[in-house]
């Protein structure tokens, strides 16, 4: 989905209107689509919700989401309803009576408590200048609540375009919905600290023209499009058949973790080589063989020629995770990089590949997956100059590293060397755990087995469907879980769900 501007936001709404739907009806649109979304997000933890609506247009979706909610609804609105105009006071005329309604010039700890649901209808689009300290004092103390906040459209304090809180104080989110399409603003500066989950509303815009905008954001509509769907009567062999080589003495939990996501993703066969035989249960599904161990209990050097027949029954490889650090190593990566289909290097790969750059040699895709850590490294290693912002050191990796490159993080970035990105709009703290970036590499590199030729569009997709399953798990997610909860987000997009 085409990121853009406050601006082109402004246009191609005037555009749609004039095209005869009107402003109403993309209000409607809007808060009905948020109120499914909070719905769904609030489940039945919540016994009020709380609506902060300004006076704007922002201010009109939240009153059109203070309408649908099925439970108690309080609205500290910043002026009289009566005092709104256009569409916002459309929404206000149509509240229902059972909405609750104080005009507050400020609020203060007592006025929520827990159990509180709140609805960020401050300032969206049309936030400019200085934040007026009625508005700073709302957003103050909704933060201080401690209760999680659901913003419409943009948290409110954060600039649309450069994502910064220009003065100092913005609404720090659990999930922002947005509509349309995502401002630029949600993927920089304090954007994706203060959005939190991240959900995009169609609303039914005019589409933003070819070469419009700025980049893309991967949603859960991009994952629809781009999931590898499959013939009725397929075979398991034209499914992905995925190598791992990854594991050693010390971890070998990264290279099972691995394995059981490609499995779980949906590859038709997945060979794990590992140099010693994990402490962990292998799922049954998975075939295995140990390859040479140096003493240190990594690869050895052996491991490479003894990899070539598992390499020549193979779409692609993923291999790095838990590789740890031995002197056959470079060898097996020299072995990989001679790979014709897709490779995914992770991890230790990496690492191995910042210090001894010259063996970047290849005839296939490389696809990387760096976590700043690791970027870091690389960035050193080949000479990249680092970049602060995000979007610009992926494309920067890319380019030099002549590789599909998937720089990890909240809002992770994926960057193709042909200049092309998109930012992950899925995902979550509880994603911050050892062991998940094992998972990351097992989702993606089974997408690059069933889809070789589109490495950019699978990458992304797991980086999307890896943030998916962290949502789904929520609070004490640990990595076990998540191969099956991936699974989960595939069969959600395979089966056509509402949902996410
Ligand atoms: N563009 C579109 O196609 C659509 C926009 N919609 C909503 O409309 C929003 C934009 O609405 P508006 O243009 O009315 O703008 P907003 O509602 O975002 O902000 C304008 C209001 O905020 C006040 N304000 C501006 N700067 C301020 C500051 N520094 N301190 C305190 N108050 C300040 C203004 O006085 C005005 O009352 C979007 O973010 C979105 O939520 C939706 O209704 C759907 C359609
Ligand atoms: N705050 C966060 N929000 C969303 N995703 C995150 C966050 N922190 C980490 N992640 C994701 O979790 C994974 C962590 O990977 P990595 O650092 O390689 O962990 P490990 O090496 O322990 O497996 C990556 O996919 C990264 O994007
Ligand atoms: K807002």
């Amino acid at each position: 989905m085409r990121i853009i501007d406050v601006e082109t936001m402004r246009r191609l709404e005037a555009e749609t209107i004039a095209a005869g739907t009107s402003g109403y009806r993309l209000m409607r649109r809007a808060g009905e689509g948020a109120a499914e979304l909070i719905r769904e997000f609030a489940g039945n933890r919540f016994r009020r919700a709380v609506v902060l609506a300004g006076g704007g247009n922002n201010g009109g979706d939240a009153l059109v989401v203070a309408a649908l909610l099925d439970m108690p609804v309080t609205v500290y609105a910043t002026r009289p309803l009566t005092e709104l105009r256009g569409e916002a006071r459309q929404a206000a005329r149509d509240l229902p009576d059972h909405v609750h309604v104080e005009e507050r010039t400020e609020l203060d700890d007592s006025d929520f408590r827990p159990g509180d649901l709140i609805v960020d209808g401050l300032l969206g689009t049309g936030f400019a200048g200085e934040l007026r300290p009625q508005f700073r004092n709302y957003i103050e103390v909704a933060n201080r609540s401690g209760q999680p906040v659901v913003a419409m459209d943009l948290p409110s304090g954060i600039n649309g375009d450069t994502g910064v809180a220009d003065s100092g104080a913005a609404v720090e989110a659990a999930l922002t919905v947005t509509f349309g399409y995502p401002k630029r603003g949600l993927f920089h500066g304090d954007g994706p600290r203060c959005s939190g989950r991240l959900r995009l509303v169609d609303i039914g815009l005019n589409a933003v023209e070819p070469g419009v905008g700025y980049g893309e954001a991967f949603f859960a509509a991009d994952a629809r499009r781009e999931l590898p769907r499959f013939a009725f009567d397929i075979h398991k062999n034209l499914r992905g058949r995925l190598l791992i080589a990854a594991g050693s003495r010390e971890y070998s939990g990264a290279a099972v973790l691995a394995a059981n996501a490609a499995l779980r993703t949906g590859a038709g066969m997945v060979r794990l080589a590992m140099p010693v035989s994990p402490r962990l249960p292998l799922p049954a599904a998975l075939i295995f063989r140990e390859f040479p161990a140096g003493r240190e209990g990594c690869f050895a050097a052996e491991a490479a020629r003894e990899l070539t027949p598992w390499l020549e029954a193979s779409s692609a490889v993923a291999a790095g995770s838990g590789w740890g650090d031995g002197p056959g190593l470079a060898e097996v990566l020299e072995r990989l990089l001679d790979f014709p289909g897709p490779l995914l290097l992770d991890a230790d790969a990496l690492n191995l590949l910042s210090r001894r750059p010259e063996l970047r040699r290849r005839r296939g895709t490389l696809v990387i997956t760096p976590h700043p850590g690791e970027a870091h490294r690389l960035a050193r290693g080949f000479g990249i100059p680092e970049s602060a912002d995000r979007i610009e050191f992926a494309c920067a990796l890319a380019e030099r590293l002549h590789a599909v490159t998937l720089l990890k993080g909240a809002r992770t970035v994926v960057a193709a060397p042909d200049g092309r990105w998109s930012v992950n709009s899925s995902g979550c703290a509880d994603l911050a755990a050892a062991g998940s970036g094992d998972v990351l590499s097992g989702t993606v590199g089974a997408l690059l087995a069933m889809r070789p030729d589109a490495p950019f569009e699978m990458t992304a997709l797991g980086a999307w469907l890896h943030g998916m399953a962290g949502e789904l798990g929520g609070r004490g997610l640990i990595a076990d879980d998540l191969p099956g909860l991936v699974r989960l987000a595939v069969g959600g997009i395979a089966a056509g769900s509402a949902s996410f």
